[in-house]
């Protein structure tokens, strides 16, 4: 198992956020965690990257115990996220973006630039080229020197996944990537997400797109009020009852949702 959640419990004063959820990614999976707005998905991912800390339950990766870990110690295990609203450099290049999401795991830092030794100019020529397999894997290499806030927003979202993806992760989270996308740019991300399995790495994926999540995913826990409801695969969730009661039942009827 990639990663495994173990009893996971966290309440922020008296709102129980999550209720002893456990479940577990098996290498090279696409796995889904969907539910009703405020069922915990967030601050499941806030748990796995310890923005903050459990109230009770452990958090393992690659059989390591990564609960307690700063959340730079998290990234540098292999561990890397994107979020609901984009965070890009806006007024940076999309080059220089992704080549700041491998800096965060390189030895030398983003402006260590004066007196550059040879080892790191070898280092910067590296990430250089990283950079650019992840952009041409994206999509975006013709816009490398185009400036981020002057991208299409589907390409915005792309360059978040690139971006992430320079800091070679073993486990992508993505939270709510088709936020807000036409259906041509979630198709693109379709293929995105799947071409990021092909290189071995694991996706833990918030979503509320429901078609886009049973097409891609593997396996699916759904949450609800901070509880786990189900877990099995796309097909198991879409026949479940309780889930089609408190979830799926729902969605046909707001077009909001
Ligand atoms: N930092 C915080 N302080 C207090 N309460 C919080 C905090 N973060 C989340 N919560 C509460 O925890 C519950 C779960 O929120 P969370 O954002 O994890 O849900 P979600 O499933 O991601 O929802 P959405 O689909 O709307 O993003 C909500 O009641 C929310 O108000």
């Amino acid at each position: 198992m990639v990663l495994k959640i173990n009893n996971i419990t966290k309440n922020f004063g008296g709102i129980s956020a999550l209720t002893d959820v456990s479940f577990s990614i098996k290498e090279g999976e696409i796995y889904g965690l969907i539910g009703p707005n405020g069922a915990g998905k967030t601050t499941m991912f806030n748990m796995i990257t310890n923005m903050f800390p459990p109230t009770s339950g452990e958090i393992t990766f690659l059989d390591e115990k990564i609960t307690g870990f700063k959340p730079h110690k998290i990234t540098n295990k292999g561990i890397c996220r994107t979020f609901q609203n984009i965070r890009l450099f806006s007024q940076m290049t999309v080059l220089e973006n992704v080549l700041v999401g491998g800096h965060t795991r390189s030895k030398s830092g983003v402006f260590s630039g004066v007196l550059r030794t040879k080892g790191q100019r070898a280092e910067e020529e590296r990430l250089r080229v990283t950079a650019k397999e992840i952009l041409e894997l994206v999509g975006l290499s013709e816009f490398e020197d185009a400036i981020a806030e002057n991208l299409a927003y589907g390409q915005q979202r792309r360059l978040e996944i690139a971006r992430a993806l320079a800091s070679d992760p073993k486990l992508l989270l993505l939270d709510e990537p088709a936020a807000g996308m036409n259906d041509t740019e979630t198709a693109d991300l379709y293929h995105l997400i799947k071409k990021v399995q092909e290189r071995g790495i694991t996706t833990l994926l918030i979503e509320h797109d429901m078609p886009l999540v049973m097409r891609l995913c593997d396996r699916i826990t759904v949450l609800n009020f901070g509880k786990k409801l189900a877990e099995g695969t796309p097909e198991e969730i879409q026949n479940n009852q309780a889930v089609i009661e408190a979830y799926l039942g729902s969605e046909g009827d707001d077009e909001s949702a």
